[in-house]
């Protein structure tokens, strides 16, 4: 267990196993506002629904489905509001992980809550802002091991094999595209795939560039 100083700033009072760390900045960059953001993933067997980002933060990116949490609203009521809003779906949401960012350029910190489903009701439908795609779920596809042959940082180490390997995939959908996501992604969907929880903080700089990055593994998933 990672000690109680080891926890990045911004994620408090959390017991985690820190399973990757690193970057070339040593210090966390200091951060005034935050603001609470939702990212859901629907998985289906072996495929998992990511959307293609149209505009506004992150455009040209893909990633789970959400946005900011609205007054009045708790975490888990606005990830399935923004699910049913970007992606046309409604799903039995399950908190898996918490995670910090702070990116130059962007003056509020996204404190983020992801959720994570296995089923869901409706036909994911592209919206204005999001346009959903399904993603093959092998082993090769959610390590990226292609992609960790030219960049030895995209291979990190995920704790305690939790569940069994994902097997191959059958047909012909595209391999998880972990060069056109937040470079942070690879360091948990693993995990979150696997059914495991956790929490992380990533200072960025402009361009998708992570300086500092720590990602730990959670016991319990604790969310609303
Ligand atoms: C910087 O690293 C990030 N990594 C990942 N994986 N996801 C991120 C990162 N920074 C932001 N996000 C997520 C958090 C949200 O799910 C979206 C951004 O939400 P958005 O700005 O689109 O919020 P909305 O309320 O939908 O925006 P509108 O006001 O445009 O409707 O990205």
């Amino acid at each position: 267990m990672a000690s109680d100083s080891d926890i990045p700033p911004g994620l408090g009072d959390v017991k985690a196993q820190v399973y990757a760390q690193g970057g070339n900045e040593h210090e966390w960059r200091p951060f005034k506002h935050t603001r609470l953001y939702t990212n859901a993933f629907i998985i289906e067997g072996n495929k998992l629904l990511l959307g293609f980002k149209k505009r506004g933060f992150g455009a040209g990116l893909y990633n789970g489905f959400g946005g900011k949490v609205e007054p009045g609203e708790t975490p888990a009521q606005a990830a399935r509001r923004e699910l049913q809003e970007e992606a046309g779906i409604d799903a039995p949401l399950e908190y898996a992980g918490r995670l910090f960012f702070v990116v130059t350029g962007v003056e509020s910190v996204f404190d983020i809550r992801i959720y994570v489903a296995r089923e869901y009701v409706g036909v994911p439908t592209e919206s204005d802002e999001m346009r959903p795609r399904w993603f093959a779920l092998s082993e090769d596809s959610l390590y990226a091991r292609r992609l960790a042959q030219s960049d030895p940082q995209a291979d990190p180490p995920i704790p305690g094999q939790v569940a069994p390997p994902v097997p191959s995939v059958d047909g012909d959908l595209p391999d998880i595209p972990y060069d056109q996501m937040w470079a942070d992604d690879i360091y948990w969907l693993p995990h979150l795939v696997r059914g495991g929880c956790f929490v992380g903080r990533a200072d960025f700089d402009e361009g998708n560039v992570m300086r500092r990055y720590w990602f730990g593994s959670v016991p319990h998933c604790k969310g609303d």
